[in-house]
């Protein structure tokens, strides 16, 4: 499909629609807040990899490192800058109650688990199947328009796929030797005019997410500071945020920076080995990119990255998608809440197909 050439957006969103033709890699997005449109493009379809993260372009990375992360190489970058978007009219798609049992099953294992001390928190997820007419830049329009405050996106690799997503979630900002990072966890749907009151579960689980950052992050940091959990909205939902800032002592490697963060207890858990392997035997699918982190790695500078975390997005196929969601479980986790919770999460996507 394409758009209009006498409109600079048209233009713009012209050029990936031929990428996808020619099936050449590129990644387009907007930071949080921003009203900067930013499209890489790679000219060849080699499937590049970030291993040291010293290299340039844009990092897709999976949740199992080990996999390999995707690098889009910068042959050509293009930006537009937008002021607003229109809001695309939507038809209300519905989440099904397919996949209930499963899940509730799976929160159980995991709270089971957590009792018997093996684990102290474990982040639980389902993919869910939907078909779809839209198209992949036509959900990437929308993204924009319904999520302004989120790193929205969309990803093209012929050898990888097609993704997209709206994430609330910074992995870890570098400019200037400073590093900045959030510890976001705990949910709630948002309700217009009414403030978010958190019980002890979700204090204490961000408080988790705080602690781990910092005992992780202390010995690559001059300085460090945690900020106070402040309710912050994400959509349709509202968590639990600390503000996370530090200055990077001058020997520290930013590879080391991200592979100490990654995967944070924000979607793996504590202890995250432990947490890890009973995902792994779990879950029952690969997350593949879902809660892997994607962004900016030494583009305009060296030493100068913009990561975020892989969650709310999709895996784009021809005429269907899959929608990743999970939550934290901890000892105080009530399953059917945690289904919902998951329910909720999906309606980030579910809006815009
Ligand atoms: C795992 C997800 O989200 C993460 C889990 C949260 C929670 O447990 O409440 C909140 C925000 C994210 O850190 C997801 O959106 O799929």
């Amino acid at each position: 499909m394409h758009y209009p050439e006498h409109n600079p957006l048209g233009k713009f969103f012209n050029k990936m629609a031929t990428s996808f033709e020619k099936g050449l890699p590129f990644s387009c997005y907007r930071k949080p807040g921003e009203k900067e449109i930013r499209s890489i493009y790679q000219h060849n379809d080699a499937l590049n990899r970030a291993v040291t993260f010293k290299e340039r372009g844009f990092v897709f990375a999976p949740f199992d490192l080990e996999k390999g992360a995707v690098l889009v190489q910068p042959d050509d970058v293009q930006t537009i800058s937008l002021d607003t978007l229109a809001t695309p009219a939507k038809e209300k798609v519905h989440e099904g109650e397919s996949g209930k049992l499963q899940h509730i099953n799976l929160v159980e294992q995991g709270i089971s688990e957590i009792r018997k001390g093996h684990l102290e928190k474990v982040v639980l997820s389902r993919r869910i199947s939907v078909e779809r007419s839209k198209g992949p830049i036509d959900i990437f329009y929308t993204l924009l328009s319904l999520y302004p405050q989120a790193f929205c996106y969309l990803f093209y690799h012929p050898k990888v796929g097609t993704w997209c997503g709206a994430t609330p979630e910074t992995l870890v900002q570098i400019s200037n030797n400073t590093m900045k990072t959030m510890s976001l966890a705990a949910t709630m749907p948002y309700q217009e005019h009414k403030e978010p009151e958190w019980g002890s579960k979700e204090i204490e689980e961000q408080q988790l997410v705080s602690d781990y950052i910092r005992v992780k992050l202390q010995p690559l940091m001059e300085k460090l500071k945690v900020g106070d959990a402040k309710s912050t909205r994400a959509g349709n939902l509202w968590h639990l945020k600390s503000k996370v800032k530090g200055t990077l002592l001058p020997e520290t490697d930013i590879g080391e920076i991200i592979t100490s963060l990654h995967p944070t207890p924000a979607v793996c858990g504590i202890p995250v080995s432990a947490a890890n392997t009973f995902i792994k035997k779990h879950e029952g699918y690969d997350r593949g990119f879902y809660t892997g982190f994607l962004g900016e790695l030494n583009l305009e500078k060296e030493k100068e990255i913009s990561l975020f975390v892989n969650l709310r997005c999709m895996e784009l196929h021809p005429n269907s998608a899959f929608i990743f969601v999970g939550g934290g479980i901890t000892a105080a986790s009530d399953p059917e809440s945690e289904w919902t919770e998951t329910q909720n999460k999906s309606l980030t996507m579910f809006n815009v197909l």
